[in-house]
């Protein structure tokens, strides 16, 4: 069913550098959500604080009643096993076939008989679309297969949650797109809860139940897909539409007269009545029963 991540006052430094302050966001069981944010702004660090590897300075991260920025490593490691990441390169063993590297975290942490290994193996593969590619080595293949066979490799131990670091990273858009379905598909299959980084606005506007965006030390906002695609957030607007005028400058920094006069020569594209259709499960892929209330939900925002 997925677990609920509930995320409360987080803030985490390298030494005087305040990466980002204050974060707090609930990510529901079982939703997709989406962490965009311009380059540097610690979307990595925050996957990586969200699994135990990076320590705050402050707040918590409550999963399944517990705690975890409190835990010792000893039942950290068990945390960790909710956990399926999906690395920005795949971050397959260059030396193993495509078969042993999703096998792997089978064989090293669980005491599966090599059959059921092989049979989890194969339908994860097959989820994956990567079946008769067993054989191949992470280098002899295209960086979309990667990136799925990483995907493959993240679901061997049945994870509640799914972290996905830029999945759409150096891939061609029709590849972007496929993937993007792919991760919608799995969501409806699986079921776990998804929290994606990504760059990509498409991606954005299209895949998540939620989305948040960090900027400047903070999370800007955090809240429903039409919530934040409709929103007058002057960062909110700039980033999800790509566009230069507004607060986020190359070096991050504009004064405020700029970004106002910037705002006022662009048009509105924040309008409820042309909000972007969210991306649906393929046919014969049933949806989860949160489809109906989103769609509800939505449906309300384009009349009001
Ligand atoms: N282990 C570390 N020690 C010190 N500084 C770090 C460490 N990891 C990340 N940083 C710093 O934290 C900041 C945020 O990095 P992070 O990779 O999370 O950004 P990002 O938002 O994911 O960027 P991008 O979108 O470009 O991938 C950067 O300034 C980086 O140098």
């Amino acid at each position: 069913m997925g677990v609920e991540i509930c995320v409360e006052g987080l803030t985490k430094s390298f030494g005087h550098q305040v990466i980002w302050q204050d974060v707090s966001l609930t990510l529901p069981a079982g939703e997709v959500s989406v962490m965009l944010g311009p380059s540097g702004t610690g979307k990595s660090v925050f996957l990586k604080t969200l699994v135990g590897l990076l320590k705050p300075e402050r707040g918590s991260i409550t999963i399944q009643g517990r705690d975890i920025t409190k835990l010792r490593e000893h039942d950290l490691y068990e945390v960790r096993k909710l956990f399926g990441v999906l690395f920005q390169d795949g971050a397959l063993f260059g030396s193993m076939n495509l078969y042993d590297n999703i096998a792997f975290p089978l064989r090293e942490h669980t005491r599966k008989s090599e059959s059921e290994i092989r049979r989890i193996v194969l339908e994860k593969m097959d989820m994956v679309g990567l079946i008769g590619a067993e054989g191949k080595l992470p280098g002899e293949i295209s960086g979309g297969m990667r990136k799925r066979a990483g995907l493959a490799r993240a679901l061997v131990l049945d994870p509640e949650i799914i972290l996905f670091d830029e999945p759409d990273s150096g891939l061609d858009p029709v590849r972007v797109a496929y993937l993007n379905q792919l991760i919608v598909d799995l969501n409806a299959q699986i079921d776990a809860t998804f929290l994606i980084v990504t760059h990509d606005i498409a991606s954005a506007r299209q895949v998540p139940d939620n989305i948040g965006l960090l900027f400047r030390r903070e999370l800007v906002m955090f809240g429903p897909r039409d919530q934040l695609l409709t929103s007058d957030e002057p960062v909110v607007r700039q980033f999800l539409n790509g566009r230069m005028q507004g607060p986020i400058g190359m070096a991050e920094e504009k004064d405020a007269a700029q970004v106002e006069q910037e705002l006022a020569e662009i048009g509105d594209t924040t309008d409820p009545q042309h909000l972007t259709p969210r991306l649906l499960p393929s046919p014969g892929i049933t949806r989860p029963p949160r489809w109906q209330a989103i769609a509800e939900r939505e449906d309300e925002v384009a009349r009001a």
